[in-house]
């Protein structure tokens, strides 16, 4: 599909399509972009030592491949290296010929054909840890068979330690996620043998110390060591510990020490993997997690009909870490009935296994299939030694375009360098991993980089946060150059967001793009800080980009002579979350702040979310032409890769529900990274204190909660794993909180848009994430209002009644203030949702069933003055304070 561009509409009132562009910009719609991006673009800039896609000329004489990932260059094909590894680290990985010119060409030599030769060993282990130090992306599509790679990219990978003789793309990261990743394939199938094709392989390190999370899918079209009757879906491996050896044998796609691993294997001859059979001690887990409780372990047996099992022995692969220390077979060979991949076409194991049995002729051409990644439109052009380069060719895109298909990227093939980004912006960029586009700062950047004020629709995690500081940059260099009027230093760009953490992130952003700018400087001005620390802090550094919170923002207008003037040179107007700050909650602070700003400026507002009625409001702060980018369009407003349940169960169950969902989630994701969300700052820390007395990892964050303990717990978590954070709405929006796992979300949110904004919590740059929205059934209503997204009913766990009396024993131990403001909280919240707190009645009487269930002797009574507010005062059920 050709790449369609943004929707563009310009005008304040109706949205009008761009003419030339019929249909809003969805996702799918750019994603054909993303195709091309891996296509044939390299970045070897040695500014920064980072790239993230590359060119790949074809060349002659490709051959077979062997790749190993490794720890040390010194170390052996399916040799685990354990010595210290710590400086010595390096990924190598070995190849005979890179096809990275465009045009392939006949090779000199043809290759040998080998029997019973692996397609490839490959090794991750600790020292691989020096990549996680020295470099963070590694992207792009690599075509690996033996050889040096081009000079530039050894360099490029050289420049930053590490050392390899293998093609390595990599920038360096931001903040502590480090991050590599690529996607390569041997196009060169002439050796059947060594035929094999690695699907979107990626390996996330977050931390020297911490986690590899490795996620291949990976076929081998031509395996030689496993039974063509099984086939490898959704390989995952979950190494939860660098400083452990972990060679990996991609014969048997054994790992030799691990801590956790899980796929899918999937017999492809008899229909299911049975695990009564010969096949010796091997263990699979399925990932279906949909199916958590029914997660599956499988133990496989030696499969007795391979030919080579009498080689097992010699081949076998030794699985440390398990006290057994079993050995794995060798699986058996054919290959005289190996051709190609032509079968691999399915997704779901048990259409895999029909289709496959039921074709007699292809059923030992086993084929790792890629479970969901899989599914194939087209059918592949069967590989074949080619005589002719173009026939070569277009077998290499065919593969190519359907890897390409099945990649559900939010990058675009669009580099910052191509825009109108100072040089020195963009090198901060590639040294902080950007290097490639997202598809919203491509739909949207060139309309904020010529002036025009815009209101931008993108869904949450997609970048938009650089969409706006780029141009906002931009800006303050133009201004520099000019000299101002103003006999005090104006600032130029006030970016304004709904919460202290978000303002915090966003400058933290802003410094990181700003590390070329000498002199341009960023201040935050948010609550929960001393107004007086704020003023020596404006006054002391320079500062150009204002990111506040609107009412810390409001009293520095108000109270600080020479700040508005200051404003009065502003340039740019940016509303970060911008329903949210032109709903009721802000709007009034918003208007009284837009009057003190200049009317000639450029405004931009972004949201995930943008409901009609703030298309109007927008008119508040944008001109009357504005362009309205709506990268959405009419697809999900959700990331499609987070999977969305909702769980409806008794109110007083809720805890011990939550409970079990983290601890299933935390058995089954050992990097779990969980965030909860409580309806209230109260509730927030009733949860918090029920878990912690539970002994469970747990953070809070809340209003209530002083500035500094939420700056330190919002950083601690982002840069770790393992941990649950209990948190009100102020996690909401904006928080980008690398790799969270799952979001729960207890109760009705405020709306329909809060619950996107939380639930963008996780699946974040396109990552895939799980939802779990837990409701009373008087609170199903809401579902009305989120029908379109694709949730699924999550049927109610059975409890066990022991946790049920863990949890009444913790609650007994907590304190009862924090109960009771829990209650108070919780009455005013439902009392403020229109739909309960309509029926006052029903509402004291569901309060009270609440204040049961958490341990309190009766219901909490409350003032007078607070009750009459509430329209509680003579509500059977509340109790007044004397
Ligand atoms: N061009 C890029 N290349 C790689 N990563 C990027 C790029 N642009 C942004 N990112 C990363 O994407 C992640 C999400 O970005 P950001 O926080 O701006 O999302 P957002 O769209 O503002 O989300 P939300 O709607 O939740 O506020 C961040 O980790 C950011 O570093």
């Amino acid at each position: 599909m050709a790449p369609k561009p943004p929707a563009i509409v310009t005008g304040s009132g109706k949205a009008k399509l761009n003419s030339e562009n019929p249909q809003p910009l969805t996702i799918n719609v750019t994603r054909s972009s993303t195709r091309s991006s891996s296509k044939a673009k390299t970045n070897t800039s040695d500014d920064g030592g980072a790239s993230s896609s590359m060119a790949f000329k074809k060349k002659s004489n490709v051959e077979p491949t062997t790749a190993i990932v490794t720890q040390s260059s010194t170390r052996q094909r399916g040799k685990t290296n354990t010595d210290g590894g710590d400086a010595s680290s390096s990924i190598a990985i070995r190849s005979k010929e890179i096809l990275n010119s465009p045009k392939f060409k006949k090779p000199k030599t043809p290759p040998k054909k080998k029997a019973n030769v692996g397609p490839t060993a490959a090794i991750v282990t600790r020292s691989s840890t020096i990549v996680t130090r020295s470099s963070a992306r590694i992207s792009g599509q690599l075509r690996i068979s033996e050889g040096k790679p081009p000079s530039k990219q050894t360099e490029n990978v050289q420049s930053s330690g590490v050392r390899t003789r293998g093609m390595i793309y990599h920038a360096k990261g931001k903040g502590g996620l480090n991050k590599w990743q690529w996607n390569f394939r041997d196009a060169r199938s002439s050796d059947m043998s060594r035929n094999y094709n690695f699907e979107k392989a990626r390996h996330f390190w977050t931390n020297f110390r911490n986690n590899i999370v490795e996620n291949l899918n990976f076929r081998d079209p031509r395996s030689s060591d496993v039974s063509r009757n099984y086939s490898f879906q959704r390989a995952r491996h979950y190494c939860s510990n660098v400083r452990n050896d972990i060679v990996e044998n991609w014969r048997t796609r054994m790992p030799t020490y691990f801590l956790m691993f899980e796929w899918k294997m999937v017999n492809t001859e008899n229909r299911t993997v049975n695990n009564s059979n010969s096949l010796s001690k091997y263990r699979c887990y399925s990932t279906d997690r949909r199916n958590r409780d029914r997660l599956r372990k499988l133990d496989f047996t030696k499969n007795e009909s391979s030919t080579s099992e009498g080689k097992s022995n010699s081949e076998g692969l030794v699985v440390k870490g398990d006290e057994r220390k079993s050995r794995w077979p060798r699986f058996r060979h054919n290959l005289e009935e190996s051709t190609d991949d032509e079968d691999d076409e399915d997704t779901e194991e048990d259409v895999v296994d029909e289709e496959r049995r039921s074709r007699g002729s292809v059923k030992m051409m086993s084929n790792a299939a890629l479970g969901k990644y899989d599914v194939k439109t087209e059918k592949r052009v069967p590989l074949k030694f080619v005589e002719d380069e173009d026939d070569l060719l277009l077998h290499v895109e065919a593969i190519r375009k359907e890897g390409e298909d099945e990649k559900e990227s939010i990058l675009s093939s669009k580099r910052f360098d191509e825009y109108d980004v100072s040089p020195l912006t963009v090198k901060a960029l590639t040294e902080a991993g950007y290097v490639q586009m997202t598809k919203v700062q491509e739909a949207t950047l060139s309309a904020c980089l010529e002036g025009k004020d815009a209101l931008v629709k993108a869904r949450t995690g997609t970048g938009k946060s650089a969409t706006f500081l780029l141009p906002a940059i931009e800006t303050v260099l133009k201004a520099s150059s000019k000299k101002s009027a103003l006999r005090v230093s104006p600032i130029d760009v006030l970016i304004l967001c709904p919460t202290r953490e978000l303002a915090s992130q966003i400058a933290a952003e802003a410094n990181v793009l700003l590390k070329y700018h000498e002199g341009i400087g960023v201040q935050t001005l948010v609550g929960g800080t001393r107004f007086k620390e704020d003023q020596r802090r404006l006054e002391s550094n320079p500062c150009q980009i204002i990111v506040a919170t609107p009412g810390r923002l409001l009293d520095h207008i108000e109270n600080k002579s020479g700040f508005s003037t200051r404003l009065m040179g502003l340039k740019m107007l940016i509303l970060d979350e911008a329903d949210h700050l032109l709903d009721l909650g802000f709007r009034k602070d918003i208007e009284k702040l837009v009057d003190c700003l200049p009317r000639r400026r450029q405004s931009l507002l972004f949201s995930a979310t943008v409901p009609k009625e703030v298309r109007r409001i927008s008119q508040l702060v944008l001109r009357k032409e504005y362009d309205y980018v709506d990268t959405v369009g009419l697809a999900l407003e959700t990331n499609p890769k987070v999977k969305q349940f909702y769980l409806v169960a008794p109110h007083e169950q809720h805890f011990q529900l939550v409970h079990h969902l983290l601890s299933s989630h935390i058995s089954e994701v050992p990097d779990y990274k969980v965030i909860v969300f409580c309806t209230t700052a109260m509730m927030t820390s009733l949860m918090f204190s029920l878990f912690r007395e539970m002994k469970m990892n747990v953070r809070e964050i809340h209003s209530r909660k002083p500035q500094l303990y939420r700056t330190r717990i919002s950083d601690e978590f982002k840069e770790t794993k393992r941990v649950i954070l209990i948190t009100s709405d102020v996690s909401a929006r904006g928080m980008n909180y690398p790799d969270v796992t799952l979001v729960i979300q207890v109760g009705i949110p405020v709306d329909r848009e809060q619950y996107i904004h939380r639930l963008g919590r996780t699946g974040r740059e396109g990552k895939e994430g799980e939802g779990i929205l837990v409701l009373a059934p008087w609170e199903q209503y809401f579902l009305d209002d989120i029908k379109d997204l694709p949730m699924e009913n999550w049927p109610v766990p059975h409890l066990d009644p022991r946790s049920k009396v863990k949890m009444e024993d913790a609650l007994e131990k907590m304190d009862t203030s924090v109960k009771e403001a829990a209650y108070h909280a919780w009455l005013g919240y439902y009392n403020s949702v229109r739909e309960i707190g309509r029926d006052k009645t029903t509402l004291v009487e569901l309060a009270n069933q609440f204040s049961e269930s958490i341990g309190l002797q009766k219901p909490p009574s409350l003032f007078r003055r607070t009750a009459l507010k509430m329209g509680l005062k003579d509500i059977p059920g509340i109790r007044i304070r004397k």
